[in-house]
């Protein structure tokens, strides 16, 4: 059974609807993604989720429970990250999590976590002496004092550094491989097509696909790019007339080559018969952000 069940929800806020029509399931020990750009429904998703919004419509279920009948029990057993500003300024960290391990029947130990996340010297800092990093990491520790069984972490890694940002990443992974399943809710391309099994797009409260990441791509574009500063002068025509080639550009010294399936090969076999040698050759490949600009029309910030 899936751990999360969301099927046709739609959300207004008076005369604005949030959420027109979103639906997708989860499976245990997922990492999965809501990707969507701002203003897109991805918080009053997750906020429905976590019984925090009644549904105008539609059906959620959470490990088997209802949202908002059974958030009690749910409080146990999902892990909820806070947006900025909803704590204590005044408590200290290790004040915090112990008032947070306490209040769930199985809670982790304290000040394992706090080590792990790198908070452990910062036990007797006020909250709001913590730096932003250290604050989000400390946000992340409460979601997962309860030892939950789902995670639903909401913007992760904004304004962590990128150290910060992939030692969360590696954090993550590690309680994903504990069972725990992730609903992760972003804007950022790297950290979805790191860290996501599947990832929801969702757009104007809708959902415009759910895949893999490298399934995502693949949707939307097969398109390859190879690059090189060809040895002699060559005419594009002898890379044009290649099956796997769309079109050639020439940018100062440089060629570039649109193609699709084994355009490489293609294009380094007619090179050698040419007697030509392709210098600071690259390939590049589409990427999530290209899927996401294919599917949303939004460039990612
Ligand atoms: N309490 C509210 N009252 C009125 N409108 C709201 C409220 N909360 C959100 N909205 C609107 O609903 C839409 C969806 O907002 P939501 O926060 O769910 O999107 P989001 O995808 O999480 O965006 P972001 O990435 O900017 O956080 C937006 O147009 C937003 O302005």
């Amino acid at each position: 059974m899936p751990v999360i069940e969301v099927e046709h929800l739609h959300k207004r806020y008076g005369d604005k609807v949030a959420v027109e029509d979103v639906s997708f399931t989860v499976e245990r020990g997922e990492i999965f993604g809501i990707l969507g750009p701002n203003g897109a429904g991805k918080t009053t998703t997750v906020e429905c989720l976590e019984g925090l919004r009644t549904p105008d419509r539609g059906r959620l279920s959470v490990l088997g429970l209802d949202p908002r009948s059974d958030r009690v029990e749910l409080r146990q057993r999902v892990g909820v990250q806070l947006q900025e500003g909803r704590l204590q300024d005044k408590l200290r960290v290790g004040e915090l999590i112990d008032l947070y391990a306490a209040f769930y029947r199985e809670p982790a130990d304290p000040e394992r976590l706090l080590s792990t996340l790198g908070l452990a010297e910062h036990r007797n800092t006020a909250y709001k002496k913590l730096s932003g990093g250290q604050q989000q990491r400390l946000s992340i520790a409460l979601a997962l004092v309860g030892s939950p069984e789902v995670a639903v972490l909401d913007e992760l890694t904004t304004g962590l550094d990128p150290q910060a940002r992939r030692d969360t990443w590696d954090l993550i992974e590690a309680v994903r491989d504990r069972g725990v399943t992730i609903l992760l809710v972003t804007h950022f391309m790297a950290e979805a097509e790191r860290l996501c099994d599947r990832i929801a797009v969702i757009d104007a409260g809708r959902v415009v696909a759910v895949d893999t990441p490298a399934g995502l791509v693949a949707g939307v574009t097969d398109e390859q790019v190879v690059r090189f500063r060809p040895s002699a002068p060559l005419d594009p025509g002898a890379l044009e007339a290649l099956p796997e080639v769309r079109r050639v550009e020439t940018r100062g010294g440089q060629l570039v080559v649109h193609g699709h399936g084994n355009v490489l090969h293609a294009v380094t076999s007619q090179l050698a018969r040419l007697g030509v040698i392709a210098g600071d050759l690259r390939v590049e490949q589409a990427g999530l952000d290209d899927a996401f600009v294919a599917l949303t029309g939004h460039r990612p910030e």
